[in-house]
């Protein structure tokens, strides 16, 4: 991303916004709200129209990627993934096979493969038969956590993909993300308001105020008081805590 304006009619959000992602990187887009985390992942997916700046992908540019092929590259979780119609959570996991399909295509056994695999690693083949409009926020977004996966997109976008899942859920879910990142090279980028879930799995962190980058590096740099009481205004404790060698953040009252 190099220098990208971009925005909605009338304001401009993202005030030139650089950085380079490599594959296998796990990066949290953090900051307060308003500062453009989601219009960066809209952007990232094409559903923004870049004002100014460019975006590209592998060396090309993402408008020069056709829908399809987007969708093979990367896959995305919004952060209200609301499906409307009363589809079945298998049949909404089946649907990220859809850019590996021709038209009018049945379903291969690779698909039919991927989509079990999927279900089972989100832990949801107790939910696969029940409909996606009669589940709680949290196990809806299991099933749609699932779906992205079925995608088998080499990059991941996620934007408060966890939001409603209890902490054993969420962490089970950045554990099978974790392990997809470092096995399977599958490069991550998630927003998250959650500082601490953030610091035990992001090896990089970017964050954004007012449209810009404020900080953006490894997170043992990046997670620094200085950082937090800039970007938040709130008072910060950081810590590093023993046997997990991994930071963490008490916010004072
Ligand atoms: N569809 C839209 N039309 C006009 N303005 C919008 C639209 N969506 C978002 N905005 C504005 O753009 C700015 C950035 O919004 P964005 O959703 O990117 O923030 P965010 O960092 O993801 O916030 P949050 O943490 O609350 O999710 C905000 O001021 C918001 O009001």
């Amino acid at each position: 991303m190099k220098n990208l304006r971009c925005g909605y009619p009338g304001h401009d959000v993202l005030k030139g916004i650089s950085f380079e992602i490599q594959p296998g990187e796990f990066v949290g887009i953090l900051g307060p709200n308003g500062s453009g985390k989601t219009t960066l992942l809209l952007a990232l997916s094409g559903v923004v129209d870049r004002r100014v700046g460019d975006i590209s992908i592998r060396s090309m540019s993402l408008e020069s990627l056709k829908p399809k092929e987007r969708a093979r590259c990367m896959a995305a979780v919004a952060q209200d993934s609301q499906v409307r119609f009363p589809y079945s959570c298998e049949e909404v996991v089946r649907m990220g096979r859809y850019p590996h399909q021709k038209r009018w295509q049945m379903d291969t056994f690779e698909d039919e493969k991927v989509v079990r695999r999927c279900l089972e690693i989100m832990d949801i083949q107790d939910l696969a038969d029940r409909l996606i409009s009669a589940m709680s926020g949290g196990e809806r977004q299991r099933v749609v956590m699932a779906k992205a996966l079925a995608q088998e997109a080499p990059i991941l976008l996620l934007d408060e993909a966890t939001s409603a899942m209890d902490i054993h859920r969420k962490l089970q879910v950045f554990r099978v993300l974790e392990h997809l990142n470092r096995e399977e090279m599958l490069t991550v980028l998630t927003v998250l308001h959650d500082v601490n879930l953030a610091a035990l799995y992001c090896r990089r962190m970017i964050f954004l105020k007012e449209g810009e980058v404020v900080a953006d590096g490894p997170t043992e740099e990046v997670l620094t008081s200085e950082v937090l009481e800039t970007v938040y205004q709130t008072r910060v404790l950081v810590q590093d805590i023993p046997h997990t060698g991994k930071r963490q953040v008490v916010f004072l009252p």
